[in-house]
C-alpha cells in the first residue's frame, strides 16, 4: 500500500488502490482491521518517565542522601532501631513525594490527550469527528480553511483550495491544490498540487482528500526529527519558585552549619550534631514545593476542564489568573448563536417570519413565497444555494418535510449557524438545497472569510450558470447595480440603495444579524475568480436574531466587579452590535460608543493608544484590527485575554497574553495559537477559568506560607536552643518526624482548596508580582518565630516544671507538632481568620489533620514507638499548655479577624479601577 506515486493516478484509481468509496468512505469493520494493520496516526509516541524511576528520583536530593549514609553509620554503629526508623521515614517520605510527583505527571498527561487534535472524516456515508490519532489510510478526511491536514491525502475535491507548507517545505506562500493527475513520477513534493501532507494546513477554500499514508509513513514521519515535541513548559512561578528553592537550600545549609558548630563549640559531641544538622537540613528544605505545586497547577487545570475551559499552555494557568482585559468575539460568544431568520426585506417590503429554533415550520406575513419569480422566493432560494450548512436530525442530514417523517428527533444544524438559520428560512417555504440541486449542480465557490465578509457560489442551470452571493449588506450592496422586483429587474437608483441601507439599519437596531443577497447571470466563458461579484442584482435582506447568552450577562457584571474590562469585538453591523451590546451591559462606564473598523482604519496608532482603555464595542472589525487592539492594550501594561475562531484570527490569539480559541466552532490553526481553549464557546468560561486561575494562584501562595513559616518554625526552635546554650529540644529521629507529618498530607490538601469566596471581587494581581507581595513574606516570618519561640518555651517550661529531659522533648516536639496543624487552617485565607473561614469547611485537609494527630499521639503513646522515638506519655497540664501554645496565636488571630471583619463588612471590593 506504500510508497506509491499517488499523484500520477487519477484520483478514482486512487480511491480503487486504497479500496474505498469516494462518496462514502471506509466502513467501521475495515477502519478497524486498518488500524491494527498499520498502527494509529501519530509521530513519536513520548514515554512518561516510568514510575520506578520517579520512586528512586525521591532519594536524588543531596541531603537526603547525606542522611542515608549517616543513618548506614550510625546502624553499623549499632544504634540499629534509630536507622531502621530513620530509613522507614525516609521511605515513606520518599512515597508521598512520589504519589504527588506521579499525580503531577498523570494530569499532565490526561490535559495532553484533551487537546489531542481532530479530524473530519467520511465513514458508512456519514460524516464523523473523530481523534487524528484514528484516521486510517483509505479514510476520506474533509477539510476546509483553518484545518490541519491530519495525515497525507490523495485530494479528491478541492475548491479554491490554498495550503499552507511551510512546516514542511519551508515556502511560506500558500499552494493552490487540485485533483487533477500530474505527469511527471518525479515532481518534487512542493509541486505536488494534487497531494495534502500531514501538519500542513488548510488557508482557503474547502475539499477533501483520501488518506495515502499515516503516522511514520507519512512525509512529516520521515523527517520526524523536524516536528518540535511537545515540551513540558515551566510556568514563570514554577521557574521563580526553582530559583527561591535554591536559595532556601542555601540558607538551610547555613544555618544547619552554624547549629552544628555552635553546638560543637558548646561540647556537644560532633556526630551527634552533625546528625542533627543533617536531619535539620532535610526537614528544613521544602523538597516537596515543586510537585505540589504542579499538583495545585493540574487540580486547577482539572477544575477549568469541568468547567469547560481547557488549558493547551500551563503558563496561561497562572496568567488567567492577571488577566485585565477580555476581549471576546460576539457571535456564538456572548450570544447563544441559535439564530432565526425574524424578518425579511425584498421588493421594498418587511416580511416577518414566525417559527421557533431550527424546526423548518413556520409563517411568512407581508408576503408569499410561491410564485416562481416572486423576489422572496428568490432570496430564499439564493439562501438555500449559496450556503454549506445541513439540516440534521440526530446527526443524519435530513432534505425535505417528507423525509423527517417519524423521526421525532429535534432539528439541528451541522456547519455555521448564521448559514443553518437561513436555511431553516428557506424550508419553511418549502425550498430544500438538495431539491433545487436536482436540476442545478454547483460549479464554483468563493468561501466566506471575515475580511470579505462575504460568499459566492456559482451553479450551472438550464438557462445558464448563474452566480448566487450572500454576505455583509454594506458590502453586498456595494456590488449591485439592479434590484429585483416583482416587475422584474430594475435598474438600483440611489434612492432604492438609501431605502435600503435604511431599512438595514432599523433592523439591525433591533439586535438583528443580516445579511444581504444578490444574485447575477453569468456567460460560459466567464473565469470564476472574483469578479463574479461584480454588477449585481440586490435580491433582499434575511435578518435573524441570536439573543445574548445569559451567562454571559452575568460573566460582563462578574468582570466588572473583578477589575477586568470586557470588550466586544465583532465583525457584525455597528447598530447590531450596538443593540447586542446594551442588552449585555456592555457599555456601562464605558466613555466612547461603537468603534467600527472603518473608523479604527484612520485613527493613528497615537490615537488608538490613547483611546483604547475607553471603548468597549467595536463593529465590522477586520482580523488584523484585532491584532492592534491587542497591541494597544498591551503598551497600556493590560494583561489581555482574546478569543478567535477563523484562520485570519490566529496571529491575534497568538500575540493576547492568552489567547482562546473557539472549541465548538474554531479552525484547528487558531485552536493551535491559543492557551486555552472553551469547550463551549461561552464567554462565561473565559471569566470561570479566570476565577479558577486567581484561585490556583491563592493556593500556591496558601502552601507557601504554611511550609515556610513552619520550616522556620523548626529552624529557629534548634538554632536558638544551640545559639543560648539549651540542650537539644529535639533529637533528629524526632525532627525528620515532625517533617513527615507536617510538610506531607497538609500541605497537600492546601494545595486542593476551594476559592475564597469574594475572590472575583478583588482586583487582579500584577503580572510581575512576587508570590511574597503583599504582607505575605512578614505573615511568614512572624508566624515562623511565634513557632519557635513557643516550641522553646514550652522546652524551657518543662524543664523549669521539674520534668526530666525525655519529657521536655516530648513537650517541645509536640508543641512544634500541634502549632503547624492548627496554622495550617490559618493558611486558607490571607484575610479571614479560621472563624470565618470554618474549620471544615476543606475535608482534605480535615482528614490530613486527623491523620497527623492520630501518627503524633502513636508515637507518644505506644510503647514500642516511645522506645524509637524517645518519648513519654504526657499528663493533663503538660497538653493544656502544649495546646495552649500551640492553638493560642490561631484563635486569638481568628477572633481578632472577626472583629475586624464583621466591623468593616466582610466583602473586600476591588481597590483599583471599576469598569
Ligand atoms: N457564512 C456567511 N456567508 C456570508 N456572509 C457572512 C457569513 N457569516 C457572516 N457573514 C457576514 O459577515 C459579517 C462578519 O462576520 P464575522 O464572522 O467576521 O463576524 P461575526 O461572526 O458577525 O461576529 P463575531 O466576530 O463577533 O463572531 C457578518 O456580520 C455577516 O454579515
Ligand atoms: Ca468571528
Amino acid at each position: 500500500m506504500r510508497q506509491q506515486a499517488w499523484h500520477v493516478l487519477p484520483w478514482l484509481d486512487v480511491a480503487k488502490v486504497l479500496d474505498v468509496h469516494p462518496g462514502k468512505g471506509l466502513s467501521v469493520k475495515e477502519v478497524h482491521r486498518r488500524l491494527l494493520e498499520v498502527g494509529k496516526n501519530v509521530l513519536v509516541v513520548k514515554k512518561g518517565v516510568h514510575p520506578v524511576f520517579l520512586f528512586l528520583g525521591q532519594f536524588k536530593d543531596f541531603m537526603v542522601l547525606v542522611l542515608l549514609a549517616a543513618t548506614v553509620v550510625s546502624g553499623l554503629l549499632g544504634e540499629i532501631a534509630d536507622a531502621v526508623t530513620i530509613l522507614a521515614i525516609l521511605i515513606i517520605n520518599a512515597i508521598l513525594g512520589f504519589v504527588q510527583e506521579y499525580r503531577a505527571e498523570r494530569s499532565m498527561e490526561s490535559l495532553r490527550s484533551l487537546t489531542a487534535p481532530e479530524a473530519r472524516v467520511l465513514r458508512e456515508g456519514l460524516e464523523q469527528r473523530i481523534p487524528a490519532a484514528e484516521v486510517v489510510p483509505g479514510d476520506i478526511v474533509l477539510l476546509e480553511a483553518g484545518d490541519r491536514i491530519p495525515a497525507d491525502v490523495r485530494w479528491i475535491q478541492a475548491v479554491n483550495m490554498q495550503v499552507e507548507e511551510s512546516a514542511l517545505t519551508g515556502e511560506s506562500h500558500p499552494v493552490n491544490k487540485s485533483i487533477l493527475p500530474l505527469q511527471e513520477e518525479l515532481t518534487p513534493m512542493a509541486d505536488r498540487r494534487n497531494m495534502g501532507y500531514m501538519g500542513t494546513s488548510v488557508v482557503n477554500g474547502r475539499g477533501a482528500g483520501v488518506v495515502v499514508a499515516t503516522g511514520m509513513e507519512t512525509e512529516m514521519g520521515v523527517i520526524a526529527g523536524m516536528i518540535q515535541s511537545v515540551e513540558d513548559e515551566e510556568t514563570p512561578l514554577q521557574k521563580r519558585l526553582a530559583e527561591l528553592g535554591k536559595w532556601l537550600v542555601l540558607i538551610s545549609f547555613i544555618v544547619c552549619t552554624a547549629v552544628v558548630v555552635t553546638g560543637v563549640l558548646r561540647g556537644e559531641g560532633f556526630y551527634k550534631m552533625f546528625f542533627t544538622g543533617v536531619s535539620l537540613a532535610v526537614a528544613a528544605i521544602p523538597e516537596g514545593l515543586p510537585a505540589i505545586v504542579t499538583v495545585a497547577l493540574a487540580v486547577g487545570v482539572q477544575r477549568m476542564v469541568k468547567r469547560k475551559a481547557i488549558i493547551r499552555k500551563l503558563p496561561a494557568v497562572e496568567t488567567l489568573g492577571c488577566a485585565t482585559v477580555i476581549c471576546s468575539d460576539k457571535t456564538g460568544t456572548l450570544t447563544q448563536n441559535e439564530m432565526t431568520v425574524r424578518q425579511i426585506y425584498s421588493d421594498g417590503r418587511r416580511i416577518s417570519v414566525s417559527g421557533q429554533g431550527y424546526d423548518p415550520k413556520g409563517e411568512f406575513h407581508g408576503a408569499e413565497p410561491e410564485k416562481e419569480r416572486d423576489p422572496l422566493n428568490a432570496a430564499l432560494k439564493i439562501a438555500a444555494l449559496c450556503n454549506n450548512s445541513k439540516l440534521t436530525k440526530k446527526g443524519v442530514q435530513v432534505a425535505g418535510l417528507f423525509r423527517s417523517k417519524g423521526n421525532d428527533a429535534p432539528w439541528g444544524v451541522e456547519g455555521d449557524p448564521t448559514e443553518g438559520a437561513i436555511l431553516v428560512a428557506a424550508a419553511k417555504a418549502g425550498i430544500w438545497r438538495e431539491v433545487l440541486e436536482r436540476k442545478q449542480e454547483r460549479i464554483g465557490e468563493l468561501p466566506f472569510d471575515s475580511d470579505r465578509k462575504r460568499m459566492s457560489v456559482v451553479y450551472k442551470t438550464k438557462q445558464g450558470r448563474m452566480a448566487y452571493v450572500k454576505g455583509a449588506p454594506d458590502m453586498v450592496l456595494k456590488l449591485c447595480r439592479q434590484e429585483l422586483t416583482a416587475k422584474g429587474i430594475v435598474e438600483l437608483s440611489d434612492e432604492r440603495r438609501r431605502h435600503i441601507l435604511r431599512a438595514n439599519d432599523e433592523m439591525a437596531r433591533h439586535a438583528l444579524r443580516i445579511l444581504a443577497v444578490a444574485e447575477k447571470p453569468l456567460s460560459e466563458s466567464e473565469p470564476l475568480d472574483e469578479h463574479v461579484e461584480e454588477g449585481l442584482t440586490f435580491v433582499g435582506l434575511l435578518g435573524m436574531i441570536d439573543p445574548p447568552r445569559p451567562s454571559a450577562i452575568k460573566a460582563i457584571k462578574i468582570c466588572r466587579q473583578a477589575g477586568i474590562k470586557p470588550v466586544m469585538i465583532t465583525g457584525d453591523h455597528r447598530l447590531t452590535a450596538e443593540a447586542v451590546a446594551h442588552e449585555l451591559g456592555m457599555f456601562r462606564g464605558s466613555k466612547s460608543g461603537v468603534v467600527t473598523g472603518e473608523e479604527l482604519e484612520t485613527m493613528s496608532e497615537r490615537d488608538l493608544d490613547e483611546r483604547v482603555m475607553d471603548i468597549s464595542v467595536y463593529a465590522r472589525v477586520t482580523p488584523k484590527d484585532k491584532l492592534r487592539i491587542v497591541r494597544a492594550f498591551k503598551k497600556h501594561g493590560q494583561v489581555v485575554a482574546m478569543t478567535g475562531d477563523g484562520v485570519n484570527d490566529a496571529p491575534a490569539v497568538k500575540e493576547a497574553d492568552i489567547g482562546v480559541a473557539m472549541g465548538l466552532t474554531g479552525t484547528d490553526v487558531t485552536k493551535e495559537a491559543s492557551a486555552m481553549v472553551l469547550g463551549d464557546d461561552n464567554f462565561a468560561t473565559i471569566v470561570a477559568a479566570v476565577e479558577e486561575g486567581r484561585g490556583i494562584y491563592d493556593n500556591i501562595r496558601k502552601f507557601i506560607r504554611y511550609l515556610l513559616s513552619c520550616n522556620l518554625g523548626e529552624v529557629l526552635t534548634m538554632f536558638l536552643a544551640t545559639l543560648v546554650g539549651l540542650p537539644l529540644p529535639l533529637l533528629p529521629i524526632q525532627i525528620l518526624w515532625v517533617n513527615l507529618v507536617t510538610d506531607g498530607l497538609p500541605a497537600m490538601a492546601l494545595g486542593v482548596d476551594g476559592a475564597e469566596p469574594g475572590i472575583m471581587n478583588r482586583s487582579p494581581r500584577a503580572p510581575g508580582e512576587s508570590i511574597f507581595a503583599r504582607g505575605l513574606a512578614s505573615k511568614i516570618g512572624i508566624r515562623g518565630t511565634m513557632i519557635g519561640l513557643g516550641t522553646l518555651f514550652v522546652f524551657v517550661a518543662g524543664l523549669f516544671m521539674g520534668v526530666n529531659m525525655l519529657g521536655a522533648r516530648t513537650m517541645a516536639f509536640t508543641t512544634l507538632v500541634f502549632s503547624q496543624l492548627f496554622h495550617v487552617f490559618d493558611c486558607r485565607s490571607e484575610e479571614r481568620g479560621i472563624f470565618e473561614v470554618g474549620l471544615f469547611t476543606n475535608p482534605y485537609l480535615v482528614g490530613a489533620v486527623l491523620i497527623s494527630t492520630i501518627m503524633q499521639l502513636s508515637v507518644i503513646y505506644l510503647p514500642p514507638l516511645q522506645t524509637i522515638f524517645k518519648t513519654v506519655p504526657l499528663v493533663s497540664w503538660q497538653w493544656i499548655l502544649i495546646l495552649c501554645i500551640a492553638g493560642g496565636p490561631s484563635v486569638l488571630i481568628g477572633f481578632g479577624r472577626l472583629m475586624k471583619n464583621s466591623w468593616q463588612g466582610k466583602t473586600v471590593i476591588a481597590k483599583g479601577k471599576v469598569y
